[in-house]
């Protein structure tokens, strides 16, 4: 058989060539990809080199850092400061932008959460990376929050890596979405993913169930029609998973379909709900929209949901369309009967 394999970076010039769009993705994901490709280093080595177990800090979220979690933070802040594509960066591990020096042609901000699921670390369950990329507004400081407080609708492309089994990449930059497989022999992500789509059906949801107390009546009563089954009003059984790491979740429902839920509940909604919108929820929601299916907060579309922090957080609905459309029906006529 021909040796059929195309690496993500050709894949990038492929698609340029093709849009007939500037040779911008390319250098975009460069340092990206090599950020990846070194939290999966550390991710595998986990025990054999310390890397489990806390560091003794604290983040912005007033969260326990886990040691990995400031280590992929420093790998991606200091990976995407070499090359000047970035003028700035957000990270979920820290508290302000960092702008990054001496390069004055970045006219792009890179926001991550470096390692997302990190409670699933020390008892090796997948983790991931997630990114999005915003281009720089005309005439603002890219080093002002400001300058990052844009919906989602804005972004340029979006991303994540997942260390699982096997170390992926999925991606977007408006034109689908496309996973790239980690071969460790040559150090490269090979397209094996192309233009993964979410089934608009589905039989499986994702919701943290300890939480079911706090729920909204919309989710309570969307959860209890799932478990109710075929005798129940949706008339067909459904099957739950929870993995705890918000990167599996989504990667499952882009394979398979499905329905993700983190919202927000008597308990957290004072902090919005548990996600972060410009890195976790906007760029997750992008891939899922490129995929066909829907991203909301139950009440809106996820990404049109204007920034007022940088660390805000959201209620997160996202997946297949026809289940994220009836959940947010579920919240209108909840709504409407107040
Ligand atoms: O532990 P809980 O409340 O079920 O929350 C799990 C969610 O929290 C997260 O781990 C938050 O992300 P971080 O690990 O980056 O803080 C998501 O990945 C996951 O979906
Ligand atoms: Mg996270
Ligand atoms: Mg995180």
């Amino acid at each position: 058989m021909p040796y059929k394999r195309i690496t993500l970076t050709h894949f990038l010039l492929q698609e340029q060539r093709r849009l007939k769009s500037s040779g911008v993705f390319t250098s975009l994901m460069n340092d990206i990809l090599t950020a990846c490709k070194m939290v999966s280093h550390e991710v595998n080595r986990g025990a054999l080199v310390g890397n489990h177990g806390v560091a003794g800090s604290e983040n912005i979220q007033g969260e326990e850092q886990k040691k990995l979690d400031v280590l992929a933070n420093d790998i991606f802040i200091h990976m995407n400061s070499q090359c000047g594509t970035y003028a700035a960066m957000a990270s979920e591990e820290l508290e302000e932008v960092q702008a990054v020096t001496g390069t004055h042609e970045g006219r792009y901000l890179l926001l991550f959460d470096p390692l997302d699921g990190s409670s699933n670390i020390d008892v090796n369950i997948s983790v991931g990376s997630i990114f999005s990329i915003l281009r720089v507004p005309e005439g603002v400081d890219p080093s002002s929050q400001d300058a990052f407080l844009q919906p989602g609708v804005k972004q340029v492309a979006a991303g994540y890596a997942l260390y699982g089994s096997s170390t992926m990449l999925v991606l977007t930059t408006g034109n689908g979405v496309h996973g790239f497989t980690l071969d460790r022999d040559v150090g490269m992500f090979f397209l094996t993913h192309p233009h993964m789509t979410i089934p608009a059906d589905t039989t499986e949801y994702a919701i943290n169930g300890s939480r079911a107390r706090h729920w909204e009546a919309p989710i309570k009563r969307y959860v209890d029609e799932c478990n109710a089954g075929k005798e129940g009003p949706r008339g067909k059984d459904f099957n739950m998973r929870w993995v705890a790491s918000m990167v599996a979740e989504v990667h499952r429902i882009l394979v398979r379909g499905g329905v993700f839920m983190y919202p927000a509940d008597a308990e957290n909604m004072k902090k919005g709900g548990k996600l972060r919108l410009m890195y976790e929820a906007n760029p997750m929601a992008f891939i899922v929209e490129q995929a066909g299916g829907l991203a909301s907060t139950g009440r809106q579309r996820l990404m049109e949901v204007a920034p007022s922090a940088l660390h805000q957080r959201v209620p997160v609905i996202l997946g297949s369309r026809n289940e994220v459309e009836r959940i947010v029906a579920y919240h209108a006529e909840h709504d409407a009967a107040k």
